[in-house]
């Protein structure tokens, strides 16, 4: 992965009213940036995702993929994704060292926000010089921050996509993270200040979260039962572990802590006035993508968005996997979202002739 950074020298203000002295975000580009810089595409990651959206959604972006950056024909896309603010893969996180302490924050890293992760990714397109985004696309946390966009700059995002996401953090969602943050408080390491603290209890909060990620049938059928005789060693709780070992490998608590946080206060109607007043405000042509099967943001959250937001179509993934659908599903919803670009460009060829008819 060809990671770059920005590094922003001066204070940003947080939501909750705290400042951070500055700060850096990794982000990756591929493809090439037009001569009109209309080509941009800017992928925004979930939970404990990174800059490069080429491995973690490797079905829907590179050579060959929806989202192509070598395509053929001058239609090639610039694809841009950056990790978040408060992650650990090169942005500034609870591990990154705070400056007017020299050590690493830990727990002292502030609250934040999907709203700050936005206006930090919005400072880093504006030191890309992209005034124009064409695709704003993510799903789960990188939904809500594709949403939150949307409504900070309206004419910003000409496409925006929005894959099982909601408007605000449902108060199931909110329960399943404080179960997992209980986890890793239990966890006697918790509260020492070194990098790998609370890791058995950020393991079990893993598999708690695997529960939401996917549900009975995906077990059912992927960790069925060996055979009628058994009495332990069952495959789907040697599945459990390995989901929280495999997390353990790669990630760490305190930012699992914050990001759990961030997804709680999740609410585009913060200081809007109304959840509705918010989705008002949003110019883009929207897709907004529900997953049937998903127990974590149930489609209901995404009819919800798509009745709201003044141009938006709504489609549903039939999928075994639930919630992480969106990171496996690639090819209903690259035809998806095929089909729904092809009807608005029917629509403007519409509007363009019954102009030069006028
Ligand atoms: C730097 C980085 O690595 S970033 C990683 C990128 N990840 C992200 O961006 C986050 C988003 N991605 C994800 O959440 C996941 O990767 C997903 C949802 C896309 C796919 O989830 P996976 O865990 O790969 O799929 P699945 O649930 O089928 O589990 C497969 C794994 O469980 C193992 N497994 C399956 N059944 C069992 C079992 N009964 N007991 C033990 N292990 C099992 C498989 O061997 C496989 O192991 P592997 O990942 O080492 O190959
Ligand atoms: N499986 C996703 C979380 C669900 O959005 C991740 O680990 O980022």
């Amino acid at each position: 992965m060809n990671l770059q950074y920005f590094d922003y020298k001066y204070s940003f203000g947080l939501e909750s009213g705290e400042r951070l002295p500055g700060f850096r975000l990794a982000y990756t580009t591929r493809g090439t940036l037009n001569e009109d810089r209309s080509n941009v595409v800017w992928v925004c990651h979930a939970l404990t995702g990174n800059a490069d959206a080429g491995d973690w959604w490797g079905g829907m972006v590179g050579p060959g993929k929806y989202f192509d950056p070598e395509a053929p024909a001058g239609a090639g896309q610039f694809i841009v994704c950056a990790n978040v603010l408060g992650s650990c893969y090169g942005s500034t996180g609870p591990l990154s060292v705070n400056p007017t302490t020299g050590k690493p924050y830990h727990h002292d890293f502030p609250m934040i926000t999907i709203r700050d992760m936005v206006n930090a990714l919005d400072l880093l397109r504006q030191e890309l010089d992209i005034e124009k985004i064409h695709t704003c696309i993510g799903g789960s946390v990188g939904g809500e921050q594709a949403l939150e966009w949307a409504i900070l700059h309206p004419n910003l995002i000409e496409n925006l996509i929005v894959i099982a996401a909601s408007a605000v953090a449902s108060p199931w969602c909110i329960a399943f993270n404080e179960a997992q943050r209980m986890a890793i408080e239990a966890d006697p390491t918790w509260r020492e200040q070194r990098d790998d603290a609370g890791l058995a209890g950020m393991k079990a909060a893993r598999a708690m979260a695997m529960i939401s990620y996917r549900n009975y049938d995906t077990y059912g059928f992927t960790q069925a039962l060996d055979n009628n005789e058994q009495l332990d060693g069952y495959k789907s709780a040697s599945y459990q572990r390995y989901q929280g070992e495999k997390l353990v490998e790669r990630f760490n608590a305190f930012t699992y802590w914050t990001l759990s946080k961030v997804m709680d206060s999740h609410n585009v109607g913060r200081n809007r006035g109304s959840i509705l007043n918010a989705l008002g405000q949003i110019k883009a042509h929207t897709l907004v993508v529900g997953i049937r099967s998903d127990l974590l943001f149930p489609p209901v959250e995404q009819q919800f968005l798509a009745r709201h937001i003044p141009d938006a179509a709504y489609e549903e993934i039939d999928s075994l996997y639930g919630h992480d659908g969106f990171l496996i599903e690639f090819r209903p919803l690259a035809n998806m979202i095929r089909k729904w670009m092809a009807g608005l460009a029917a629509v403007k060829v519409k509007k363009e002739v019954e102009t030069v008819k006028k």
